[in-house]
């Protein structure tokens, strides 16, 4: 069952399409070409990792290392939506700044529409064109001292685009949110509301006309009210711009909502990722259940017979050996203390890392192969 006020199909809304009545600023600055076609992924990442070394003592050594995400594969498909989702401190946030290359992986790369990022192949200047984030706090996004039409022209006239050009782009990109451009343009982000300024934002975001949008939380701030008509704007805006989302949240709900498929994480790892159906109807990993089993609903269908979870997860500077979910996995056998679980296929169509879904792997769950 949905929230009171979100669609109950993902059509598109009444309003207005941006696309049309576009000023000839639209036309330029246009992302780079597809090289790779349809078929190709936009976005794969390879074995991502990052480990903060904390310092402690007088010489700021020897405290170990927090492991925020470790060796993470996936792809995004163009024009999907791939949510991500899991407990607070999984390391969703990190593999959000990782592939923005807002920080440096550990180890690990990011390929861009099949070009490694950051090297010759894909400059991240040419990159960070393409690739755009939205986060949580609206405020704090916004420069305070810059109008709304300064802030959306911002990034396009450092990237070359004339002045007049930026703004008339700004102008439309507001319209394209739902915002009167001749009621906003020239307002301050502290006289527009947390909606508003959401609005703001990811017309920010579209600015440089990017092709991935990372979207970290983006209505976790807003009213319930206000964060349905936020969602359908950002699906509105993917039909109309042809755009392809990583939509992180921890809300079970939304993600469902909003995503095609679904990665969860656990503790820096991928625990399972696959359709949102198959996940939602079949998870396959104990920590996705307990998960589902955790989330609040008011329809008793959806209740479920998994039991919810329980306590924290274990400190990331010391995970737990093998499967890092078994210290509070209800089906943990010893070796699932002893062998770390590889990503493999699970019955309703999604990859799960838990020894259950590995055939012969020594788990009394594990479907056995016939001889
Ligand atoms: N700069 C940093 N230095 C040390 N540890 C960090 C740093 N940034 C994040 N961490 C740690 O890395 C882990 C993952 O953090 P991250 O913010 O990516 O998780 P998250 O899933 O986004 O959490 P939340 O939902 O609360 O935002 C956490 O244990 C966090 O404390």
């Amino acid at each position: 069952m949905l929230p009171v006020g979100w669609r109950d199909s993902r059509g598109g809304g009444g309003r207005r399409r941006a696309g049309r009545g576009m000023t000839e600023a639209a036309a330029t600055l246009e992302p780079l070409p597809d090289i790779g076609g349809p078929a190709q992924p936009l976005l794969t990442v390879r074995g991502l990792t990052k480990h903060f070394p904390l310092k402690s003592g007088f010489f700021g050594r020897g405290a170990g290392v927090v492991q925020a995400v470790d060796s993470l594969d996936f792809e995004v498909r163009k024009g999907e939506t791939l949510g991500i989702v899991g407990e607070s401190g999984c390391g969703k946030s990190t593999t959000s700044r990782l592939v923005m290359a807002l920080m440096q992986p550990t180890a690990g790369e990011v390929v861009f529409d099949g070009r490694a990022v950051g090297g010759r192949e894909l400059p991240l200047k040419e990159y960070r064109r393409q690739v755009q984030m939205v986060f949580q706090d609206s405020y704090a996004s916004l420069n305070p001292r810059l109008t709304i039409e300064e802030s959306i022209a911002f990034s396009p006239e450092v990237h070359g685009l004339a002045r007049h050009d930026a703004r008339a782009r700004a102008r439309d990109l507001l319209a394209a949110v739902g915002l009167n451009p001749d009621g906003f343009a020239r307002r301050y982000p502290h006289e527009l509301s947390g909606g508003q300024r959401q609005r703001v934002n990811i017309a920010r975001a579209l600015a440089l006309r990017p092709r991935l949008v990372i979207l970290d939380e983006p209505v976790s701030a807003l009213d319930k009210s206000v964060e349905a008509q936020v969602l359908n704007l950002l699906q509105d805006l993917k039909a109309e711009f042809g755009l392809t989302y990583i939509f992180i949240s921890h809300d079970l709900n939304v993600v469902q909502y909003m995503s095609d498929r679904v990665l969860v994480m656990y503790l820096g790892k991928v625990a399972e990722v696959g359709p949102v159906e198959a996940i939602y109807a079949a998870a396959a990993h104990p920590y996705t259940a307990a998960l589902l089993a955790s989330r609040p609903s008011m329809d008793p269908d959806l209740r479920r017979t998994e039991p919810p979870l329980t306590g924290d997860p274990p400190n990331p500077i010391n995970p737990p050996a093998g499967c890092r979910f078994h210290t509070r996995c209800g089906f943990a056998e010893p070796l699932c203390s002893a062998t770390v679980p590889p990503l493999h296929a699970a019955p309703a169509g999604q990859q799960a890392a838990c020894l259950m879904v590995v055939p012969e792997s020594g788990h009394s769950r594990a479907p056995k192969v016939a001889a």
